[in-house]
């Protein structure tokens, strides 16, 4: 099983990862993606779920109309792991291929 990261580690990843913040009373990260129509938020969900399903890392997600709601956290370690801060890093590199600010 993947190690939870330390809180000082978990600090030090989220200063990496712009609009990524640490879930109050949860031991996980969340973010919230706007794009510019329903489309281009689908269109970035349809990619990360190939990346998701590859590394077998899943999000938790809610989609409304053109915004995506994240969660990440790992559900076999009880918190934040370094498979996290990969897959969050990998949707910043998506959307801002997709809407680029
Ligand atoms: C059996 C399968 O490998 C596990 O259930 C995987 C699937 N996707 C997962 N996704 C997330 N976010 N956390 C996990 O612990 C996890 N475990």
């Amino acid at each position: 099983m993947v190690e939870r990261l330390s809180d000082e580690e978990r600090h030090a990843a989220l200063r990496e990862l712009p609009g990524w913040s640490a879930v109050e009373g949860r031991d996980a990260l969340a973010r919230s993606f706007v794009f510019k129509d329903f489309n281009e938020a689908f269109g970035f969900m349809a990619r990360v779920a190939l990346i998701a399903e590859k590394h077998d890392h899943h999000p938790e997600w809610r989609n409304v109309y053109k915004t995506v709601e994240v969660v990440l956290t790992t559900h076999d370690s009880g918190g934040v792991t370094a498979r996290d801060i990969d897959l969050a890093r990998a949707m910043n590199a998506i959307a801002a291929q997709l809407s680029p600010r």
